[in-house]
Parts: C-alpha cells; sequence; structure tokens
C-alpha cells in the first residue's frame, strides 16, 4: 500500500468531521473518494497532505508517517486543492518553474521536468501566457502539472473537473488516467458517472464516517439488483407491490414507482398483475440496472 491512513479523526471546534476515518489506496488503481457536501473529504485530503492537522490517528505516505514528518512527506505527494490557488500574475512555464524549485527540483531537471508536463498537460501553446489570460480548464491543467512536478508517488485531486466544459472534461479525465498508470492517484469528486469511467476503488464517507471502501466492480456486483419503473395516470401506494421487491415513489411523484428486483421477469408479471386487478391505466413500465448513483444514493440516503 502505498497510502494507508488510520483511524483519522478531526474535530472543529464540537463539530467531529472525522470519526476514525480508515481507507488504503494502491498504487496504478484510481481510487474514487466520494460523499455529499460537508461529508469531510476536504479535511481528510488536507489532512494527508500536512495542511491541516488530525487529532488522533495515523496516516503512512509510502511507508513514512505523514502526521509526525509533514515535510518529508510532502516531496512525496502532489496535490490538487478543491478551489485550485495559483499565481495569476506569474508566466505558466515561469510558475511551474518556480513550483517545482519550492520542492528543490533544479538545473537541468527541473527544465526538463518542465518541459515534459507542458507537454503532457497540453500547455505548450499556453506557456508563455500569463495564468490570468487562461480559462478554467487551462488553469486546472496547470494546477495539475504544478501537482506532479516533483514526480509524486501519490496524487492527490480534490473535485479536479468541477466546472469545465464537456471537452475539457474528457480531456482532463484521460490526462488523470494516463498520470495515474504507475502512480497512486486518489480523486474527490461528486461526478458518479467520472467515477464510474475512470475509478478502480471507491470510498464513500458521510458526516466523518467511512460507509464503504471496495472495489468498484464489488460494489457494483453486490448491489446488482434492477430497478423497474412503473409509471400509471393514476397515483399508487407502495404497499401494493411490496411483496415483489423494495418500492419508493420516483421523481415524478405518486403515479411513479421504483421497484427494485433481483428477478426482474417475475417481478414484471406480478406488477401487471397488480395493474389489472386494481385497474390502472399503464403509461410505461421501464427497467435499468443500478447504477453508481442510485447506489450512493441507497447508501448515503441510509
Ligand atoms: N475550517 C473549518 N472550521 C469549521 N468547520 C469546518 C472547517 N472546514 C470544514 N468544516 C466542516 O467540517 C465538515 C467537513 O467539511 P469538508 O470540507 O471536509 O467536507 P467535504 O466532504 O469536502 O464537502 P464538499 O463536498 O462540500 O467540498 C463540514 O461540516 C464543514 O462545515
Amino acid at each position: 500500500m502505498s497510502l494507508e491512513v488510520s483511524q483519522l479523526s478531526k474535530l472543529y471546534g464540537k463539530q467531529k468531521a472525522l470519526d476514525e476515518v480508515s481507507f488504503s489506496a494502491k498504487p496504478g488503481r484510481i481510487l474514487g473518494f466520494l460523499g455529499p457536501n460537508g461529508a469531510g473529504k476536504s479535511t481528510t485530503m488536507k489532512i494527508i497532505t500536512g495542511f491541516l492537522s488530525a487529532d488522533s490517528g495515523e496516516v503512512k505516505v509510502m511507508g513514512k508517517d505523514a502526521l509526525n514528518s509533514p515535510k518529508e512527506v510532502s516531496r512525496l505527494i502532489g496535490y490538487l486543492p478543491e478551489h485550485n490557488p495559483l499565481y495569476l500574475d506569474m508566466y505558466v512555464r515561469e510558475f511551474l518553474e518556480f513550483s517545482g524549485g519550492l520542492y528543490g527540483v533544479s538545473g537541468q531537471q527541473l527544465k526538463s521536468r518542465t518541459q515534459e508536463l507542458l507537454h503532457r498537460t497540453g500547455l505548450e501553446p499556453e506557456q508563455h501566457k500569463k495564468i490570468a489570460q487562461l480559462s478554467k480548464g487551462y488553469r486546472q491543467r496547470v494546477g495539475l502539472a504544478r501537482a506532479l512536478i516533483h514526480d509524486p508517488q501519490v496524487i492527490i485531486l480534490d473535485e479536479p473537473t468541477t466546472g469545465l466544459d464537456p471537452n475539457q472534461l474528457v480531456e482532463i479525465r484521460s490526462l488523470i488516467q494516463e498520470v495515474a498508470k504507475d502512480k497512486t492517484l486518489i480523486l474527490s469528486t461528486h461526478i458518479m458517472q467520472e467515477v464510474e469511467a475512470i475509478c478502480h476503488d471507491v470510498v464513500i464517507i458521510d458526516k466523518g464516517k467511512i460507509l464503504v471502501s471496495d472495489a468498484l466492480s464489488n460494489l457494483k456486483s453486490n448491489a446488482a439488483e434492477t430497478i423497474l419503473i412503473l409509471e400509471t395516470e393514476e397515483d399508487m401506494q407502495c404497499d401494493w407491490f411490496q411483496n415483489i421487491g423494495m418500492v419508493d415513489f420516483g421523481a415524478k411523484g405518486k403515479n411513479e414507482l421504483l421497484i427494485s428486483t433481483s428477478d426482474p421477469s417475475s417481478a414484471r408479471k406480478a406488477i401487471m398483475q397488480v395493474i389489472t386487478e386494481r385497474s390502472l391505466n399503464l403509461i410505461s413500465l421501464n427497467q435499468r440496472k443500478k447504477n453508481l448513483e442510485l447506489i450512493f444514493r441507497e447508501i448515503t440516503n441510509a
């Protein structure tokens, strides 16, 4: 394991922001760090990266104690914070060289590292522009290049794609995948399609507690149920369908029901029977597999 977080707790005044948080991350895999607003994601990332102290617990980065030796460990970590703080008056290349210098990268090594990152992040044409002149997507690239300038083993990205247009989104995601090939990468995001597209592992945190820590494929196969979406002209009651599967109202209100089942073919027959018995006017009966968004909502609303 290149990152191990154990029993991490943090109080802000009386509020427990983190309550014995534990998880680990492996090289070559992208870990999606998920949770509703205020769950504790940024607090965890700030503690791992040495920007914030913890009240108790342990963080090991490449086997080194991050809480007691933050300076030594900061060289092993690349961090893109949520609001991507940049020096807007600096030029792109100048900023990357300045950032590398802060980590002790210098001389020819700094020049070639800067050149390589300008190339990999698609920033070569922008390198002589001031950061203030760049679009949001290009500023994110600068933030990412800055996080990578000292060739860290563990990379932590806090909502790196928020606010990007669909084209920039695809480009930044493929850049993240490329970067993660031989590194350990943790990514916090609210975009579930992003997690499904690029993450291998998932940690879900809510109210400072870890609810899930598993491979994405396990999480999805453990929830391998189908959702049947029934819409009728009349209002319905959940208990009419209770013996078929788990029932809830849909977004449209009482004339839409979501019925979870592991046997969709029998469930469809049983639903049609209830429709006939109650003389309901069917508008539609559709089915879909549970996606990560539904799984996330179930876990965090429980
Ligand atoms: N400096 C602070 N002082 C007091 N409370 C704080 C501070 N920073 C965060 N909190 C609180 O700690 C909790 C966790 O916040 P945190 O920013 O870690 O959540 P998050 O999961 O990153 O949320 P989001 O998805 O909205 O960015 C929240 O209730 C937040 O209000």
